[in-house]
């Protein structure tokens, strides 16, 4: 295919740069001890400094691959896929959930909400981030929130972004991995004093898995 034709496939979410697919364990979140298969979508100007996935922000060195390619792979593994990235709301999420429903599989998403949220979802989980906040209707629509904590202030934040959830969502603090060490002290004692949050860690990177 031409280059401008796939652009065109990519624009229309037909084609979506894709990182990496794989079958592994939810590490994270409500959802975590339960087996997935995650596709990791390319492209992400989000920019948070911490971020463990830094290799998925240039769209142009993940492969533009077919929407029916990944959804039939992904059948062959699960029947609950995690769509990450990257951001997935860079791109147009409407007929890759497609193809996953028609194959009768639970959707979930993990994203920033930072850009419009496309697709059709069973699972939204909301991490919002200070350089680039969560647009409606991400935040009405989500089913967990979950903000790293790097430092104290991010409890404030975190409280700021909780408002603008539903009553029904989820609230989770994360450990920004790098300083889970001083953090996660400092979540265990908030959460004690402020019970409608949890913890969330990241229990695959414990657990030396995807
Ligand atoms: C890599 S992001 C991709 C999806 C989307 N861009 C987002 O940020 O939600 C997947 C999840 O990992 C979290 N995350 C990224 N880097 C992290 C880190 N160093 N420590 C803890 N969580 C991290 C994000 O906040 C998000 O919840
Ligand atoms: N096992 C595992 N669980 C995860 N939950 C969210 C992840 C992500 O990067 O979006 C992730 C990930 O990368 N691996
Ligand atoms: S929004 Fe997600 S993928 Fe983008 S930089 Fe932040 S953590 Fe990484
Ligand atoms: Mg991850």
């Amino acid at each position: 295919m031409e280059k401008a034709a796939v652009l065109a496939q990519v624009e229309q979410g037909l084609m979506l740069p894709l990182m990496e697919a794989f079958y592994t364990i939810q590490g994270e979140g409500y959802h975590k001890g339960t087996a997935a298969y995650f596709i990791r979508v390319g492209g992400c100007d989000v920019g948070c400094h911490w971020c463990d996935v830094k290799e998925s922000w240039n769209a142009e060195t993940h492969p533009p691959t077919d929407i029916h390619t990944i959804a039939d792979e992904a059948a062959r593994y699960s029947d609950t896929i995690v769509i990450t990235g990257g951001e997935p709301l860079t791109w147009d999420m409407g007929p890759l959930t497609e193809q996953l429903k028609k194959r009768g599989l639970k959707i979930h998403i993990e994203t920033s909400g930072a850009y419009p949220l496309t697709g059709v979802w069973d699972w939204i989980c909301l991490s919002p981030k200070k350089n680039k906040l969560p647009i409606e209707p991400a935040p009405s629509r989500a089913d967990e929130l979950k903000v790293i904590i790097y430092n104290r202030h991010d409890l404030v934040f975190a409280e700021q972004q909780a408002e603008k959830v539903s009553d029904s969502c989820l609230l989770y603090l994360q450990p920004e991995w790098s300083v889970r060490e001083k953090v996660t002290p400092m979540i265990v004692d908030y959460v004690m004093e402020n019970p409608k949050w949890r913890v969330s860690l990241q229990t695959h990177k414990y657990l030396n898995i995807p």
